[in-house]
């Protein structure tokens, strides 16, 4: 806080507090980070101690946190000139644009460490690459150059629930990259979706997304084309025997579920942002989907850890 008193800072009405901290690491986007990370380190063969489990989390909360804040200090001029990210902790004018950057830097070395130590160098490798692959690869390389920028960048998103699996076994298998596949398959149909009803607002700071660039119709057809895909990546793991038929079935109706949703946005040429309820309920959708997959594959761990269903691959 003194920084803001430095005789070279501009003057801040409303200092920041742990609150905007707290916003730079993304929170609401992070549940979701932090669940797959828990479902992928419950869902591995193997157990591991409770303590050493919780810290394996948390370093993937810190790492994704860390690079998250790393990404509100870069695109802090981005952020400014969207209503959706204008009032965030950069652009409003409540922090120093040091602090985030040092908050960020300090969150990754930590977490990676952490991992390191208390778990093993395989997970905290992952979790390097992980944090270099969002603040750097996505956030500053890939974001404004090009709109296959959240199709090659969605790898970022896609390594908790393989480091999670990684912190358990201490080796790279099948199964953790069918994990990181099925995020990484997910991707583009979650964001597209949202950045069809808010296209004006990447418009107007220049990044070029899918539907600025290509337009709206190719954007729609290509939701549809990764949800096609997704369906055989995210039922792979009972095909391949490595789940029971408890993971299989809700991985088969999530997938229609997910198709269902994903058709009246697929097929229709455009909208006015106003009239975006079917894009606005498939991103919706496509949180909980993700959610229910991730826990559908610990139940039927648990289920096979408890004799109640047949076994997988790992059983
Ligand atoms: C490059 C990949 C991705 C991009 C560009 C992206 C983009 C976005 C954006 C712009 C939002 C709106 C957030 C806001 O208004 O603050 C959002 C929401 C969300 N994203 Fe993603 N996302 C990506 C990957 C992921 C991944 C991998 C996950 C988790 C596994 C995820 C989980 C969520 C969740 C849970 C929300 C809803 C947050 C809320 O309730 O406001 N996203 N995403
Ligand atoms: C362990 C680890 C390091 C995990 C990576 C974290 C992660 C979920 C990366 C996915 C990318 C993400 C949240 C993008 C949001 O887009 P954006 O940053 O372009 O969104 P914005 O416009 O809201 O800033």
């Amino acid at each position: 806080m003194d920084t803001l008193l430095t005789p070279t800072a501009k003057p801040h009405p409303m200092p920041a507090d742990w609150r905007d901290f707290f916003t730079l690491t993304k929170p609401r986007v992070m549940t979701l980070v932090i669940f797959t990370g828990i479902c992928g380190l419950l869902a591995a063969p193997g157990s591991i101690h409770p303590v050493l489990g919780f810290t394996a989390i948390l370093a993937i909360a810190m790492g994704a946190g860390g690079s998250a804040a790393l990404n509100h200090w870069w695109e802090m001029d981005l952020d400014a000139g969207m209503k959706r990210t204008a009032n965030r902790p950069l652009p409003s004018g409540r922090m120093l644009p040091k602090d985030a950057r040092d908050f960020g830097i300090f969150l990754s070395v930590t977490s990676v460490g952490l991992m390191g130590v208390a778990i093993g160098w395989l997970a905290a490798i992952s979790l390097a690459v992980a944090i270099v692959y969002y603040a750097v690869i996505y956030t500053m390389w890939l974001k404004p150059r090009t709109p296959q920028n959240i199709v090659i960048g969605g790898g970022s998103g896609a390594f908790p629930p393989f480091i999670g699996w990684v912190a358990v076994t201490g080796e790279i298998t099948l199964m953790p990259v069918l994990l990181f596949a099925i995020i990484f398959m997910w991707t583009p149909p979650h964001f597209w979706a949202l950045a069809l009803f808010m296209k004006s607002d990447y418009a107007k700071v220049g990044i070029p997304m899918m539907p600025v660039v290509a337009g709206e119709k190719s954007t729609r057809t290509q939701i549809l084309v990764y949800t096609v895909l997704l369906a055989p990546v995210a039922i792979a793991p009972w095909a391949i025997g490595a789940t029971s038929w408890v993971y299989g079935s809700v991985a088969v109706v999530l997938s229609l579920l997910f198709l269902a949703f994903a058709m009246p946005v697929g097929t229709r040429t455009r909208a006015d942002e106003d009239a975006m309820q079917p894009e606005k309920t498939l991103f919706k959708f496509s949180i909980y989907y993700l959610f229910a997959l991730f826990a559908a594959l610990v139940a039927d761990r648990l289920l096979e850890n408890n004799g109640l269903i047949g076994g997988g691959m790992f059983a």
